[in-house]
């Protein structure tokens, strides 16, 4: 799979610079961690009942699309637990050793964060489910016939696992949460809140509009909406007094390319070549690929994405299509499909012709 590169600004991936400051912004508790209203009152009710009974809540799986605050989560769990928390991530764990290893050094009542776990090797996964069930691992020494497993009795702990892609876990582990919490695109409003919280902790002055127009080209994701106010509070602070208006966040995003709904030049490029030339489609990924300088998979899984969930484009059996959004969103006017016209030799199929909406 391609993997979405961290140097766009509207990644939701997290860069260098993200892993370093993303700790000050986290919210601590599940009080201050704005949005997700069902799986947060979900969680809580999990939470609440295994203090009341003393004893280590279900396994509980995070599922959503990256930066949208399942790692926050599972620290806030661990807090709300009073229990420390171990991170790792499926990549990390290649053998069943790695696992072993980690799993007999937890304390009881841990919470153990295992990011990405729909990339863990299958011989660790297996590992993890008789973890998760019985609190026990078979540990094997030797190989081959003389191979022996020895059993290894676990503290009790509680599992947080998070995947960007909950259907590519096989369905034994996933039976083995007691809780699945489904993380959704936040909405601009929420954006707005997480922007003046995120604001007040860096010490920046910021009006309510400006931080409606961080969120606005956000992408439904904290994680972007936080890098956005980072790239604004450079521009506030270099160029004028350092204090965050809409039109000071809406210069400096366009200074950095970011439009007023979230796309940044790869991603108006693609839509451009669809509408300006291809008429709107449709066209086939490989040729609006090659009309954009981009690999196919680029375009595929970095831009597109985003253009189908903004309803700007559609993916049809025929090829790529603009809708009537991303004619509206570039300005231009959609071509006027004329009547075929009869000749002696047949018809002739009408050609589409562009207007841009200045009339120009
Ligand atoms: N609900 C929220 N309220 C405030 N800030 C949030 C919220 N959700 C996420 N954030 C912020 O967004 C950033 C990214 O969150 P986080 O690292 O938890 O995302 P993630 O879903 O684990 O991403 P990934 O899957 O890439 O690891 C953090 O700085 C966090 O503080």
């Amino acid at each position: 799979m391609y993997e979405e590169s961290a140097d766009r600004l509207v990644t939701a991936a997290a860069d260098g610079e993200d892993q370093a400051v993303e700790a000050a912004l986290r919210p601590k508790l599940l009080d201050e961690f704005i949005g997700q209203e069902r799986v947060r009152e979900q969680l809580s009710l999990v939470l609440q009942a295994a203090r009341k009974r003393g004893s280590a809540p279900d396994h509980v799986l995070l599922s959503g699309p990256p930066g949208l605050g399942k790692t926050t989560l599972s620290m806030i769990i661990a807090a709300e637990l009073g229990a420390p928390i171990r991170i790792t991530s499926g990549p990390a764990i290649q053998h069943a050793g790695d696992l072993a290893a980690i799993l007999s050094s937890l304390t009881e009542g841990e919470v153990l964060f295992l990011d990405e776990i729909h990339r863990m090797s299958r011989p660790a996964e297996e590992m993890l489910y008789m973890a998760m069930e019985d609190f026990r691992v078979d540990v094997i020494v030797g190989k081959g016939p003389g191979a022996t497993a020895i059993p290894l009795e676990l503290p009790p702990f509680t599992l947080v696992g998070a995947t960007t892609r909950a259907g590519l876990l096989p369905p034994p582990l996933r039976d083995r949460f007691g809780f699945t919490g489904h993380m959704e695109f936040y909405a601009p409003v929420e954006l707005q809140r997480v922007v003046h919280r995120s604001a007040t902790l860096l010490d920046v002055e910021i009006d309510p509009a400006g931080a409606a127009e961080i969120a606005g080209r956000s992408r439904g994701t904290p994680r972007i909406a936080n890098r956005l106010l980072r790239r604004v509070r450079d521009y506030a602070q270099v160029r004028h007094d350092g204090v965050v208006t809409a039109e000071i966040a809406g210069q400096a995003l366009d200074v950095y390319e970011v439009d007023a709904r979230g796309l940044d030049r790869l991603d108006r490029a693609v839509l451009d070549a669809l509408l300006r030339l291809f008429g709107g489609g449709p066209v086939g990924l490989s040729t609006l690929a090659v009309a954009v300088g981009e690999e196919a998979e680029t375009v595929e899984e970095v831009a597109e994405p985003f253009l189908v969930r903004e309803g700007l484009l559609a993916r049809t059996p025929r090829g790529r299509i603009a809708t009537a959004a991303a004619w509206q969103h570039l300005g231009l006017t959609p071509p006027v499909q004329t009547p075929p016209v009869q000749t002696t030799r047949g018809s002739v199929p009408p050609q589409p012709e562009l207007f841009p909406a200045d009339g120009s």
